[in-house]
């Protein structure tokens, strides 16, 4: 493939990637799985600056504000920050400022901590908050002034406190920057309170914070969660002379009633530094809300001027990361679980460990090739990293903890839930159930997908309910969801006549769905939501895609030959095309309103 077209599919990857983890508030990979896909793009940006474009991420600040918000342009943009793992990459940020500001001294630094939450910009005028807007794309921003206002720590109105030098006096305009996040033990709450009302729990504290603050309708209750800590002063206007070094200004925003944290310290050897970072990995567990690194920020804001900012972050400050948390525990069973499309996993129960607030209890390997990369034993003590949010892993298995008490693993010839032989390709490391829609697991699989969320987001239909419709033959084509009866669901363990109510409206309004989530819902082997999204975006109407040939289809960018074949032979197959003409028929009536 040629640079070019190597940059384009980066972009378009990372593009898909920040839509899921800004808008959406649903990651799909680990920040580290993000993080590094941006470096490459970096890496290829810098040996041919040709490739850089506007659109690119390492150019862009992520995060393009929801349509269904009103949106508030902010008066200078709300930028992100570049960010360093490495100690010797946080050392060359020093030299790069010094060299800079043409300076051999040392340079005065604010050191931060790297709150994990969500970039918010309040405007005051007067001294009253007027409104209050999210990062968005930098330039505009998602309008949250209702929410805004029932979060506890943020100030309606501006106080002074201590505040001799000011007499009372507020700029006319202020836009104060900070986090919104919420604590650890509001975050357990919350997540308590979406068991109890049986709704999805949010995965982690940051996707409760975006997903507390961007709520369109705010639940006054639970929006009193979040909390907020200032961290900086955007815009201000007006006769008041701010102080010139960003220490000051935050004690002037504390001595205004704004919460700043009290880990803030200004340093200017690097050793002082780096020391801090220790330090504050060290306290990081006791703290009330979760940090992922801390911040470095040129203290003189004559010199944050001079430094300036490039399109996506300033050149005066940097993140300095933690590393992904890692967790030691025992894997106590090794499970076969058949997928929707008969491939077998191997999945490790392990004794329950938590993570960054999370409890985890599996963890999927993949294919029988990574258990045999890890050498993995029944019994091993293994190392679990959890990145962020999203899925954990197992990193590798602690050899010096291994007893003689481990049991090999033992790979199955026959598929554990339909009994059929295996299709054992060991050299591609796949195992496989070839019974396809007849192996029952496959089946419930293909339904499980079919109704889950970002498919046609059937609400009330779990995997119980499933396996009892196909254990029961209600169910065993897709269409059939959409003609089951009141008294077939009564035949149902555990249904009340009120779910069963709520499961008819809830499969009659899922007719009304996107083309993209449609083509995502039928299952296309290989076929997930960013592909599925690329195809309604190329092929727009569904029988564009159902009748594409295999040129058209083998010559979009985003897809290789094989899962273009795949989408081709799925439209060919006389089953498939039954089923899904029933889909259009008019006692179904699925109505594709819209792209995307
Ligand atoms: N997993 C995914 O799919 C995915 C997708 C997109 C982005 N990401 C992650 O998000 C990161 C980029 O997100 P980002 O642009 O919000 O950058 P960021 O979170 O790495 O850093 C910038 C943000 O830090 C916050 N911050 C916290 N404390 C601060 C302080 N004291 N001073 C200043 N700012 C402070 C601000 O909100 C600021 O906008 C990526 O590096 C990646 O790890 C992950
Ligand atoms: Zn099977």
């Amino acid at each position: 493939m040629n640079f070019f077209k190597k940059a384009k599919k980066l972009k378009q990857k990372l593009r898909y990637w920040e839509y899921l983890y800004y808008v959406k508030n649903e990651p799909v990979v680990s920040d580290e799985q993000y993080d590094a896909v941006l470096l490459e793009l970096q890496r290829l940006e810098k040996i041919y600056p040709y490739l850089v474009t506007d659109d690119s991420s390492t150019c862009r600040v992520g995060g393009m504000p929801q349509k269904s918000f009103k949106k508030i342009r902010h008066k200078i943009p709300m930028l992100s920050l570049n960010s360093v793992i490495e100690e010797s990459k946080l050392i060359f940020f020093d030299k790069r400022i010094k060299k800079n500001l043409h300076s051999t001294c040392d340079i005065t630094y604010c050191c931060e901590l790297k709150i994990d939450g969500l970039a918010s910009s309040l405007l005051y005028k007067n001294g009253k908050l007027v409104y209050a807007a999210t990062r968005g794309d930098g330039i505009i921003g998602e309008d949250i002034t209702k929410t805004a206002r029932v979060i506890p720590s943020i100030p309606i109105c501006l106080q002074n406190y201590n505040c001799v030098n000011f007499n009372n006096t507020f700029p006319n305009i202020l836009e104060i920057r900070g986090e919104v996040f919420i604590s650890k033990e509001s975050f357990l709450k919350l997540n308590e309170i979406k068991v109890q009302k049986g709704e999805k729990i949010f995965s982690n504290a940051r996707n409760a914070a975006s997903g507390l603050l961007r709520q369109l309708n705010s639940d006054v209750k639970l929006t009193s969660f979040l909390s907020f800590y200032c961290y900086g002063i955007g815009y201000f206007s007006g006769k008041l002379d701010l102080p010139d070094s960003h220490w000051k200004r935050l004690q002037l925003c504390r001595s205004w009633g704004f919460p700043v944290s009290e880990h803030i310290f200004l340093y200017s050897k690097i050793d002082q530094i780096l020391a801090y970072y220790s330090n504050m990995k060290i306290i990081r567990s006791d703290l009330h809300f979760n940090i992922d690194g801390v911040v470095i920020k040129v203290n003189s804001c004559l010199f944050q001027n001079k430094l300036g900012c490039g399109s996506k972050a300033p050149n005066w400050a940097i993140a300095y990361k933690f590393p992904p948390v890692i967790g030691l525990t025992k894997v106590r069973r090794v499970a076969f679980q058949v997928g929707r499309t008969g491939i077998i996993t191997p999945i490790a129960y392990i004794d329950p460990i938590v993570i960054s607030s999370v409890v985890i209890r599996k963890v999927n390997i993949h294919n029988i090739n990574s258990v045999k990369k890890l050498g993995l034993m029944i019994g091993d003590t293994v190392r679990i990293q959890r990145s962020g949010d999203v899925i954990p892993k197992i990193l590798d298995v602690v050899m010096s903890k291994r007893t003689n008490y481990a049991k090999s693993i033992e790979f199955p010839y026959l598929c554990p839930e339909c009994g059929t032989k295996i299709i054992a390709r060991y050299h591609t490391s796949i195992l496989r159930c070839n019974a396809g829609l007849s192996c029952l697991a496959q089946r419930k699989a293909m339904f499980r997908h079919f109704v889950s969320r970002k498919a046609m987001n059937i609400s009330g239909i779990g995997s119980k309910i499933i396996d009892q419709l196909v254990d029961k033959k209600l169910i065993s084509t897709l269409s059939d969801l959409f003609v089951l009866k009141k008294h077939e669901l009564l035949a149902l363990n555990r249904l009340s006549m009120l779910s069963i109510e709520r499961l008819l409206t809830a499969i009659e309004s899922s007719k009304k769905v996107t083309l993209a989530r449609f083509i995502y819902a039928l299952g296309i082997y290989n076929v997930g939501e960013s592909i599925a999204t690329n195809l309604a975006l190329s092929y727009k109407k569904f029988e564009n895609l159902v009748t594409a040939d295999f040129e058209s289809l083998s010559s979009l960018e985003y897809i290789g030959p094989i899962i273009a074949e795949n989408i081709y032979y799925f439209f060919r197959d006389s089953d498939n095309m039954k089923n899904i003409k029933k889909f259009f028929e008019p006692s179904i009536g699925i109505n594709l309103y819209s792209i995307i």
